[in-house]
Order: C-alpha cells, then structure tokens, then sequence
C-alpha cells in the first residue's frame, strides 16, 4: 500500500490530504528521517521537531511565492522532503549530494542558504518590505525561527524595524522547543517558558506585534489554524510553537546533551589522535585550576567547544551567552577590562560575526583575550557557510592580535599557555576532527620549529597547524625525487616572525601552505614581510581558493585544494622546474 509520503508529489498534493491523514504523513517523515539521518549524519533532533509545524506550513503558505525563510537552516530537511527532495536524502551532505541546508540550486524553495543563526527576521523584514513597494500584496514572508536563535542580536535589530510597522504583514513561526544545543539561557528564555504553562509572554506584544500561542508545535490541526489566523491578520504577528526537539525518536528524545542535534557520519572519526576540542577542553581545565584569572565564554556551544568539562569543574567561570558572538567578545573585554583573562571559544567562521568587536572593543585596547577558534579550515559536511576559512584572513587585519596554528597535541597544549600567559590578544585555530600523531621539532628557527631539512638553497615550506603532516609528507616526496625542502612550523603565524624573514633569504623559493582562503591569509603577510625586509626570493602559496566551497568530507575538500601531500608536492615540482637551484654561497 502507498505511503502518504508516495502520494505528497508536489505542495499542492500535500494540501489536498484530509487533515485526518497528517498524522500518518508525519508519522512516515519521521521514520525516513531517522533511517536516513542515522545513516548519513545531520540534524536529525532538530528536524524531528518541526515535522508537523512544516507540514502545516507548506499547507496553509504557497511556497515559492509566499517566502519561507528558515532560521540557520538546519531545520529544512523535512521542507525539503516535502518540496520534492525525498529521494536525495541517500546523500545527505555529501559532495555533489543534497545540503544539510536550504540550497538555492537544489529548489525554488529554498530562499537562505546560510547557516549563521538569527538572520531570519532580517530577511522577511526586508521581504516584507519588497513585498509591499511592488504592490505583491497577496505573498506572506514568512521567518521559522528556533528560541535559540532568538538569542541572537540580529532577531532583535529586526523585532524592533518589524514592531515599528504595524500595517507591514509578516509572520513570525517560533520555533520554540526550549534549547539550543544545552537549554536556551537566558531572560528571553526565562519569558517565553511562561507559555509552557499556558501563559502569554508579553514581550511581542510589548514591541508591536500580534502574538497567537502558545501552539501546540506537533498538532497539525491546531498548528494549522494558528497560521492561518496570521496570515489573515495582515500584520507582523508572532506564532509561538511549543516544539519537542527529537520528537518521536527515544535515542534523541533521551538524550540529555542537545537531544541528537548533529550526528556524525558513522564511522566518521579520524584513525588516531584525539579530537582537538577535548585536548583544548582538557588543558583548559588544568590551566584554570592555576590560575584563577581565567574564565571562559560560548555562544551557546558548551558541548560542542568542550567548554563543558570546565563548566563541570568551574561553573561560576563558563558564561553562555546565547548565539550571540558579538556579545560574547564584547563582554569578554569587560571580563578583561575587569582584570581576567576571558578565553573565548567560537566556531572558526562564527567569529566572522564579532570582527568589529575583536577589533575594536579588544584589540583597540590591547585587552588579554584568548579566541580559540575550533573548525578553522575547510569543515566539510555543513559546506559553505561553516568552513573557518576567513578567520587568517580577518584576525590579519587586526593590529597587536598574535594567532597561533598547533601542529599536534603537545603544540596545541603548550600554545593554549603560551596564549593565556600574553598580556594582550591572542588566537588559536584548529580544524574539525582529531589531532594526529606528534610531530617533533629538529631545531628552532627564531620562535618557528624547524621540523626537516635545513640546507640553504632549496625550497623553505612555512606551513602550519593541521596542514603540517601534509607538508612533510610531501617534503619526503619531494625529497625522493631530489627536491631539498626545509619545513618549518612557524607555530606563531601572526605577526610574522622576524627570524623566519631572514632565514628566508638563504632558499630559492618559499612556499606557504595554509587551510585558510588565499586573500589576506598568511602567505600575503609573509610575502608582505619579505618584501618589506627588502629579500626577492619568491613566495608561492598554496591555500584555498577565494570563493565559497561545498560541503564534502574534510579530506576530499582538501584535497581537491591541493592541501594534501600529493597537491604539495605536485605544485613545488611544477614551481621549481621553472626556477632554476640557487646555489648557497
Ligand atoms: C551565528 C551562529 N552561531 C552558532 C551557530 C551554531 N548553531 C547551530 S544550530 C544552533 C542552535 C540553534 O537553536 P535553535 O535556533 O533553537 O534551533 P533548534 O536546533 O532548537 O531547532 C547553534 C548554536 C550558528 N549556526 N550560527
Ligand atoms: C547548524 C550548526 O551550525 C551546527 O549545528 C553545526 O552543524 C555543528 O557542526 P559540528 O558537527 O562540526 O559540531
Ligand atoms: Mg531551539
């Protein structure tokens, strides 16, 4: 017998089911997505949530010509299974498969492919506003935005444009089921948890909108009504859903952490090494134990940037601030300015959130803060938006920050100290995944190990942090085919160090390898250094190309970037065939 499912062929066939067989349909969703996402990873406690609230948002709102726009998008796999997508969920985030995200090029329906929370109410604003100026006055735009989203800046920059215009209709669908990855912290949190008990918040109404709720967030029926009392509303209006995160699947519904928020790929773990995060998150731990000053800062990603172990151990010291990174760093000054040493923990292309503040409520004043700067580099499957391949680019531009690449566990340890102990601000970046074996030093260059070679004349490799392993293992290439390559770790990427400048002289070529883009990453300001110190001897880079990447597995990205030994090695080579050996002396 056919499936519900089988028969949902297009939105409008979705609105010609009777309402008494939703149940069932979401019923089956939920079963493809458990089976799908077990297999593949992604958000699955996320999307089990809004099962019936997407089901109800397609039935009552005609995509695409009503605008559904989805909140960091982490969330839309059922819309996209509903908006003809059901067969490609086999490749859920892998290369050339589907997005863990609303794609542009996979559907008309899809309008915001980026996955940095609390940008939903600024888009429908905007909407909204199109809307209205063309005369379209029959579309809806629509936001789902989850609580913890609403935590974010951004939601309330655009509450406060959307409040002030009472006759612009908008909807807001509040996705509200009480967490982030951890509960949703918070006053905002606080307020809204009265509608659990069946009360009003009255903050929407305090700020112009119409609120409907609370809605029960898994009754279609009720959920349906609700949407469309605010579309006939013909005003900004609130739809406050009561959403369980994980619904309908123990495993997540149980799961105390953050209710299967983002599985793994099975069978995903690095061979070897231990995860970066846990290395970090243990140090930290030891660190604080010795000194007092130093307290941590996370925006809403306890868990997920190990800051929980020091919560365990420190509670008073770990602030969770909510999605909201630019207060995060802000109040990490005012941590500073009060005489600690804040570190703060983002995900590499999060902080791209809170430059303004790094750069000028930290680093104007020459404040101790610590960024460690997890998933830097290509992270692979959550694809363009998640890839920390701005954060060399933009902490380049940032006089006084000193920024910090570990090669392995023993580099990350003792750069986390070395970090904390600086008087003014500091970064660490590391990628996705586990720290390799230890890769020990054959000498010093300045502050930078020198991890092969050494003989003048031939080629100086500067390569950091994760990229390391890759770049000796084409310097042993290289070597094979009478290439001489010296390695080194400059271990302090930024500034750049002056003794790197001057060992440089010696070589006929210097090239750069870094997981990070090509415009303004290291190799620019190596370059920039060299020319400075007035040496001519050329500098090659190979980092990643300026554009937005797929999402992929991290070795395959890497790799198609000549970020591996085989692309390292392939580029000298062609490099050096063109140039011919300096010889020393
Ligand atoms: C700016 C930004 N910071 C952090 C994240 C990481 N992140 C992804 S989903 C999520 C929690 C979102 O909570 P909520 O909006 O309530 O959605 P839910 O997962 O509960 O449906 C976070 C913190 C992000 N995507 N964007
Ligand atoms: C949607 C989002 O931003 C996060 O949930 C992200 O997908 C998690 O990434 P990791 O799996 O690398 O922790
Ligand atoms: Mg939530």
């Amino acid at each position: 017998m056919s499936s519900h499912l089988d028969t949902v062929t297009s939105l409008e066939r979705l609105r010609e089911l009777p309402a008494t067989a939703l149940p069932a349909l979401a019923a089956e969703i939920r079963e493809e997505l458990i089976s799908n996402v077990t297999r593949t990873g992604g958000h699955l406690g996320p999307n089990l949530g809004v099962v019936e609230l997407t089901i109800a948002l397609h039935r009552v709102f005609s995509s695409p010509r009503d605008a559904i726009v989805w909140d960091t998008g982490h969330q839309s796999y059922v819309h996209k299974m509903l908006t003809g997508r059901r067969d490609a969920f086999a490749r859920l985030r892998q290369a050339d498969g589907l997005s863990g995200y609303p794609s542009r090029a996979e559907s008309e329906h899809d309008l915001v492919e980026n996955s940095h929370a609390s940008t939903a109410l600024s888009y429908v604003d905007g909407l909204a506003k199109a809307f209205a100026l063309r005369g379209e006055h029959d579309r809806a735009a629509v936001a789902v935005v989850g609580d913890g989203a609403l935590t974010g800046g951004m939601c309330w920059e655009a509450l406060n444009n959307i409040g002030a215009a009472p006759h612009r209709p908008l909807v807001i669908v509040l996705n509200d089921n009480g967490r982030s990855y951890s509960p949703t912290t918070g006053s905002v949190a606080a307020h809204l948890a009265v509608a659990r008990d069946g009360g009003t918040p009255a903050l929407f109404d305090a700020l112009g909108l119409a609120y409907l709720g609370p809605v029960d967030g898994h009754d279609t029926a009720a959920l349906e009504r609700s949407l469309r009392t605010a579309r006939a509303l013909r005003a900004p209006v609130v739809v406050h859903c009561i959403t369980q995160k994980g619904r309908g699947y123990p495993a997540a519904e149980d799961d105390e952490v953050d209710h299967l928020h983002a599985l793994s790929p099975p069978g995903s773990g690095d061979a070897g090494g231990r995860p970066w995060t846990s290395i970090t998150a243990e140090e930290l731990v030891d660190i604080a134990r010795q000194r007092p000053d130093v307290v941590a800062v996370t925006a809403a990603m306890l868990h997920p940037t190990g800051l929980h172990e020091l919560a365990r151990v420190f509670p008073e010291r770990v602030f969770d601030v909510g999605i909201a990174e630019q207060h995060a760093v802000t109040s990490a000054a005012g941590l500073a300015l009060g005489g600690l040493h804040p570190v703060v923990c983002l995900y590499s292309t999060f902080l791209n959130r809170a430059f303004d503040q790094v750069l000028m409520d930290v680093a104007l004043h020459g404040l101790p803060v610590t960024f460690v700067l997890d998933r830097a580099g290509i992270t692979g499957n959550d694809g363009a938006s998640h890839h920390g391949m701005w954060d060399l680019s933009l902490l380049g531009l940032v006089p006084g920050i000193r920024v910090a690449a570990p090669r392995d566990e023993p580099q990350l340890r003792a750069l986390l100290r070395e970090a904390v102990s600086h008087s003014g601000p500091t970064a660490l970046r590391f990628p996705k995944g586990h720290a390799g074996p230890e890769l020990p030093a054959r000498g010093r260059i300045g502050g930078a190990d020198l991890l092969c070679g050494g003989r003048p004349g031939g080629v100086l490799m500067v390569v950091s942090g994760a990229c390391v392993a890759a770049g000796l293992d084409a310097a042993a290439r290289l070597r094979m085919t009478g290439e001489d390559v010296t390695v080194v770790d400059p271990r302090w990427l930024l500034p750049v160090d002056p003794a790197l400048v001057a060992a440089a002289e010696a070589f006929r070529l210097v090239l750069t390898v870094e997981d990070n883009g090509c415009a303004g990453g290291y190799s620019q300001a190596l370059n920039q250094a060299l020319r400075a110190a007035g040496c001519t001897v050329p500098v090659h880079g190979i980092a990643l190309p300026q554009r937005f990447l797929p999402h992929g597995t991290r070795g395959d990205l890497l790799a198609s970037q000549g970020l591996d030994a085989a692309g390292i090695a392939a580029f000298v080579r062609a490099h050096c065939a063109s140039r011919p050996l300096r010889r020393s002396g």
